[in-house]
């Protein structure tokens, strides 16, 4: 069977199921994605406060002010940030207040410390008598209440990732907690009889393994710690035993290798017995021979292609938007970027491409990429795949790229 990777990553898509909700501090919820919208508990700014430290003041009081003819006005108090004094202000009246601090109600202008002259020499404030050098309009330096948010309003929907700057904004707005969906549960199996530990002695015939690590690198940059990453050898027998277990305790497990028609593609052999699990070829290049779908113990499995890039394109094309739709992300694609190709390739008329490129914006070209290993060799090329930040994506039908046209890449540093 063959098919598109669009009509793959629907058939995936169609079959995982939305993990469980759970509440949880809005200080324990980085990364994590909302299951139902966020209002603001208030508004944004809480009241009208101050821009600058300076002199809450009536603005009538300093319409003619210059630094020729200085506004001179009593100063009547303080007003720090924090403090719940409302003191009035009398027509020639004025009140020292710091930046963040509510405006006195009797004022309608905020005059900075720079463009006033106090009354002592050791100080750039006034005791008593303040010189105001420059005329404010009203609401000059206020930041008013509700400017920037409505108490009630939608802060956040259902289906946002929360990062960094989205946490800010609820916590701003007096959200506690929230109610997300829980990660998922995610073990890693990288197979191959061939494999041994980074930087062990290599007898002819083995290699480092360094799919795990990719994998649950991955993983961690989508916030998911992986709960099992494991090596086994090219036995099916073990390795169903071991699929077997897992699923009843992981809602996905993603394992690398042993996909292919070898006599030795053990997960695929595994796989056969399994009526929700699919073997298919998908026109894409890396990355052809996938097995994914629900093993009988509960888990998804991703059984993905051995060959390091072909891995990394399938976690990316296939896992990845399954992951978040588990999550109930909203949003499962990424951005796509144009970038103008730096140099010709050669492309894969009939399947999508999937080229490790380098981006890069210029100054005079905008965004810019160059493979970041040989289209001819793609799929085995991870040290040139180690230096790519994103991927060209070029569509079936349109063949070899000519340098200075326009590609679609995606970006994937974290
Ligand atoms: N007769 C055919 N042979 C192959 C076909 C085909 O259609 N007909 N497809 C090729 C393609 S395309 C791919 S992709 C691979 C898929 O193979 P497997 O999933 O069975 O992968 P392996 O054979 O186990 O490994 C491939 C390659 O990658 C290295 N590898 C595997 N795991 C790791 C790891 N964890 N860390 C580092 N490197 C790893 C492995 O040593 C092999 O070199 O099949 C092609 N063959
Ligand atoms: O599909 Mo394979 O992933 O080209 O190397």
């Amino acid at each position: 069977m063959r098919v598109t990777a669009e009509e793959h990553v629907s058939w995936i898509l169609e079959r995982v199921t939305a993990l469980p909700e759970m509440d949880v501090a809005i200080g324990d919820a980085h990364g994590y994605t909302l299951a139902e919208p966020v209002l603001a508990r208030h508004p944004l700014p809480l009241w009208d406060n101050s821009a600058m430290d300076g002199y809450a003041v009536r603005a009538a009081d300093v319409s003619g002010a210059s630094a020729d003819s200085p506004a001179v006005l009593r100063v009547t108090g303080e007003v720090p940030a924090g403090s719940t004094a409302d003191p009035g202000i009398a027509p020639g009246e004025s009140v020292r207040i710091m930046t963040g601090a509510p405006v006195p109600s009797d004022a309608d202008a905020v005059i900075p410390v720079e463009l006033t002259l106090g009354d002592r020499e050791d100080s750039a404030w006034a005791k008593e008598l303040v010189r105001v050098i420059r005329a404010a309009p009203v609401g000059a330096n206020i930041r008013r209440a509700a400017e920037d948010t409505a108490a009630g309003s939608v802060l956040a929907e259902a289906g946002t990732r929360l990062g960094a700057a989205r946490l800010a904004a609820l916590a701003a707005a007096g959200v506690a907690r929230v109610r997300v969906r829980r990660a998922p549960r995610v073990a890693v199996i990288a197979t191959g009889s061939e494999l041994r530990a980074p930087g062990a002695p290599l007898a002819r015939g083995q290699i480092p393994e360094s799919n795990s690590l990719l994998i649950s690198g991955l993983l961690r940059e989508l916030g998911i710690d992986a709960v099992e990453v494991r090596h086994s050898a090219d036995e099916a027998v073990p390795l169903a035993a071991e699929l077997s277990t897992l699923a009843e305790r992981c809602d996905v497990i993603i394992t690398t290798g042993g996909v292919g028609p070898g006599t030795h593609d053990v997960v695929r052999i595994a796989l056969e017995r399994e009526p929700e699990v699919r073997a298919l070829r998908v026109a894409v290049r890396p990355g052809q021979p996938q097995c994914a779908g629900r093993l009988a113990g509960g888990a998804f499995i991703f059984a993905l292609p051995g060959n390091p890039v072909s891995a990394a394109v399938s976690f990316e094309l296939f896992v990845r938007p399954a992951l978040l739709a588990m999550q109930g992300r909203a949003e499962l694609g990424r951005v796509v970027h144009q970038a103008s190709a730096e140099t010709d390739w050669r492309g894969t008329e009939d399947r999508l491409q999937v080229l490790p490129v380098i981006v890069r914006s210029s100054a005079d070209a905008g965004l810019v990429c160059v493979p970041a290993v040989n289209p001819r060799g793609v799929s085995h090329a991870v040290g040139g795949h180690g230096a790519s930040n994103g991927y060209a994506m070029i569509g079936i039908g349109r063949g070899d790229v000519t340098a200075g046209e326009t590609v679609p890449v995606v970006l994937v540093t974290p």
